[in-house]
């Protein structure tokens, strides 16, 4: 299709759009009296309209039921969790029994670790991108030290090539053979928060298991974003938050991936708590844990049912509408969005470049733009102005145009705020 940049064009995409109305659901702030066009849903998604009713339920069941809430609830809480697994489960590619929600990302992380990272002899390393969200960064280096490795002995970086913005798949892929015995485990982000790269998690997963080392996936910016098949790429496991494409509120519930194959593993060490105890039992107050078969025995702790509630209006939500209709939409107004700041580009001639891959197949709902100009004092006037980006040092804005949300007359308007900032304010 050849885009047009005027908002005649854009109106008719927007008329076309399968999707457009599910931006009536949701809930945006406004800026000088009129809603934001938002391009941070890879840091924290919009609140959905349903959301409210789903914590209301729980709100009044627990004034009319008190304790008794727990298995007399609307929707009982003592397994509220289970509601995820049938719609969880669709969005990352998985076995309901795959999938549960607990705790937060970088906890599951850790915790997931204490099962899939098992250092023994030679075999120790970890293998990451550089530059990973620093959380992980962090989650390894103690990780490691807790292992009694020192970091940058067992973490191994795989590295962007001089005056390249993205690692190749290449490079990881002779990282890994490199590596090789020594490697225990490979760590990634699925989808980069700071460039948006999207990895072949399938190619990635085969080629360290291959080197014999367990594989798992960090899918803070995939989930709900990319199209996921964790089950069948094999992948050994994966966490996400659910705060970002899956509209869940800030700071939000995690969701899980344990590959089946895992399940019953008698030898796997892991964290265990009374709700990861067989559920049949788990009232009878018994001393020996018995592990839920699935994903579910990694839980430790009762749920926080307050904050499950908006991840089951989103994931329900999710279920509606399918990943394929969100990422066919994804993909068209990503484009869209390339093709707009490319025409501004020509206007104001090199003042700033797309670091994001600019193959399809490699980039989802991101696109990372590198400032050589005016750099903050842009990002600040796109805020003043109703455009919420945000800032990554040392130069870059992230767009996430969100297509549950976000329309092509906001990719539009963005460009002639966009172009005002840079040539005439
Ligand atoms: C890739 C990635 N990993 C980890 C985190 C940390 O998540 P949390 O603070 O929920 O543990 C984030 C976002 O904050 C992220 O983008
Ligand atoms: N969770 C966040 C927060 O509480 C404050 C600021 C930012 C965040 C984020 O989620 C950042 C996000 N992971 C990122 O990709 O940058």
């Amino acid at each position: 299709m050849t885009f047009q940049n005027t908002r005649e064009f854009a109106r008719e995409l927007d008329s076309k759009d399968t999707l457009n109305h599910y931006q009536e659901q949701f809930i945006f702030p406004k800026v000088n009296d009129k809603r934001v066009i938002y391009f941070t849903g890879n840091s924290l998604g919009l609140q959905p309209k349903r959301t409210k009713a789903y914590i209301d339920e729980i709100m009044n069941d627990w004034a009319e039921l008190a304790v008794e809430g727990h298995f007399y609830a609307e929707k009982p809480w003592w397994d509220y969790q289970e509601r995820f697994a049938e719609p969880l489960s669709k969005i990352v590619g998985a076995l309901p029994s795959e999938v549960t929600v607990m705790n937060t990302l970088t906890v599951n992380l850790h915790l997931l670790m204490v099962s899939f990272y098992q250092p023994k002899g030679k075999r120790y390393k970890i293998i990451c991108e550089e530059k990973a969200f620093p959380s992980d960064q962090y989650m390894f280096q103690s990780q490691v030290h807790f292992h009694g490795y020192k970091p940058e002995d067992a973490i191994v970086e795989i590295k962007r090539r001089e005056g390249e913005h993205n690692i190749r798949l290449e490079d990881v892929l002779a990282k890994i053979e490199e590596v090789g015995d020594e490697l225990a485990l490979v760590l990634i982000g699925g989808v980069n928060y700071y460039t948006g790269q999207v990895f072949d998690i399938k190619t990635i997963t085969a080629a360290g298991q291959k080197a014999g080392a367990k594989v798992g996936w960090d899918l803070a910016h995939a989930a709900g974003n990319i199209k996921l098949e964790l089950h069948d790429w094999n992948v050994d496991f994966a966490a996400w938050c659910s705060y970002k494409y899956m509209n869940s509120g800030p700071g939000n519930a995690s969701g899980v991936f344990v590959h089946e194959r895992h399940h019953n593993d008698p030898d796997l060490p892991r964290f265990a708590g009374w709700w990861g105890h067989n559920k049949e039992r788990r009232f009878k107050m018994e001393p020996n844990f018995d592990p839920v078969h699935g994903a579910g025995g990694w839980q430790i702790s009762n749920l926080p049912v307050l904050s499950l509630a908006p991840y089951l209006a989103s994931v329900e939500m999710f279920a509606e509408v399918g990943m394929d209709a969100l990422i066919k939409k994804r993909d068209h107004i990503t484009s869209y969005l390339e093709f707009i700041l490319h025409e501004i580009d020509k206007e104001v001639a090199g003042n700033f470049e797309i670091i994001t891959p600019s193959n399809p197949e490699e980039r989802a709902s991101q696109l990372s733009v590198f400032l050589h100009g005016e750099g903050r004092s842009l990002f600040d006037y796109l805020m003043k102005n109703g455009v919420i980006t945000d800032w990554r040092e040392p130069n870059v804005i992230r767009l996430a145009p969100v297509p549950l949300y976000c329309s092509y007359e906001d990719m539009y308007d963005f460009g002639q705020i966009l172009k005002k900032g840079i040539l005439g304010k």
